[in-house]
């Protein structure tokens, strides 16, 4: 069983906001779940499909994927701030390789990562560093977007390479996606921004505290009217929810494809597209052979503003 796959939703609202109890007991057993699966997986490498929120990645140049060589958390919302343990000779050869396949994937020797990419591994770890990972970011708010057949395409190539590389024969390698399912928290949208928000969306590295916890508070508060029913947010969509988990369960993913940027939009909300971090992962795993997902858990959860899914899946 030389690879694994766990997809998560994030939120970094986790520790900001309260859901009934009953609710956060069943995210928290979750969490166990996976936290259990990769502790007896033990993956000597873990490759981490994330997204960002403006916080690494902006519009003075917007990649559809980039691979990191180097990497730091960006510590906002309190997550990870400090580097990552990133095995850059493989990350090379990974680039390389998927650039051979003719997917023209970006990279960085300098990735700076947000909350979205680094929650699950602390979740699942507690320590960025504990394991040798691979940051691979994957575009999930900034239009243009690519379609879902490149990005499945693109999760593929990735996987192909750890499924031959002769380094990685014996080598247990964990393909983790962060995000999702449908949302749409406070993330301003190039389209309907303003100019001030325009300048943040294209320069806005590095935020002064004041910047910082005036975004984060806006988030919080916005979860806390969503869950009293009184903020003006689209609703989660569990039935898309649920469609979106059914095609990650069947394995037939070339259904992905269909998932258009617009009409994700209008039915699961600007912040469904961190799916695309789940269709990398699945597609990666899939380059190895069938798989059969061996857990899922899915709860739609205004506080914490997500359709909140965990899975976890092994080669067959
Ligand atoms: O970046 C932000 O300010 C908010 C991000 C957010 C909020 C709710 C759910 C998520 O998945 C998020 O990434
Ligand atoms: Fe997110």
């Amino acid at each position: 069983m030389p690879q694994a796959l766990v997809c998560m939703s994030h939120s970094p609202l986790l520790e900001h906001v309260e859901p009934p109890a009953d609710v956060k007991a069943s995210v928290q057993e979750a969490f166990t779940a996976a936290r259990e699966f990769v502790h007896d997986f033990a993956p000597d490498l873990v490759v981490n499909f994330g997204p960002d929120h403006y916080n690494g990645f902006f519009y003075d140049l917007m990649p559809p994927y980039c691979i990191g060589f180097t990497a730091t958390g960006t510590g906002d919302y309190d997550s990870w701030a400090g580097p990552l343990n990133v095995p850059t000779e493989v990350a090379e050869r990974l680039a390389q390789f998927v650039i051979d396949r003719d997917i023209d994937v970006a990279i960085s020797r300098a990735m700076e990562v947000d909350h979205g990419a680094v929650q699950p591994m602390e979740l699942l770890y507690g320590d960025l560093t504990d394991r040798p990972i691979i940051p691979v970011f994957v575009n999930s708010v900034a239009r243009p977007f690519v379609k879902m057949e490149r990005v499945r395409r693109f999760g593929a190539a990735v996987g192909e390479f750890f499924a031959t590389d002769a380094e990685f024969a014996d080598a247990k390698v964990l393909f983790l996606g962060s995000g999702g399912l449908s949302h749409d928290p406070p993330v301003p949208q190039w389209a309907t921004a303003t100019d001030a928000q325009r300048k943040f969306l294209t320069d806005g590295r590095n935020p002064t505290p004041e910047a910082r916890a005036a975004r984060q508070q806006r988030t919080i508060d916005t979860a806390k009217a969503f869950a009293a029913g009184t903020a003006s947010v689209q609703d989660l969509n569990p039935e898309w929810d649920r469609a979106f988990l059914e095609i990650c369960r069947t394995g037939e993913l070339e259904r992905f494809d269909a998932l258009d940027a617009d009409e994700m939009d209008a039915a699961a909300g600007h912040s469904s597209h961190e799916v695309r971090t789940w269709v990398s992962a699945y597609s990666a795993l899939a380059a190895a052979g069938a798989y059969d997902v061996t857990y899922e858990f899915y709860r739609p959860i205004k506080e914490y503003i997500a359709g909140f899914a965990v899975t976890t899946a092994t080669l067959r």
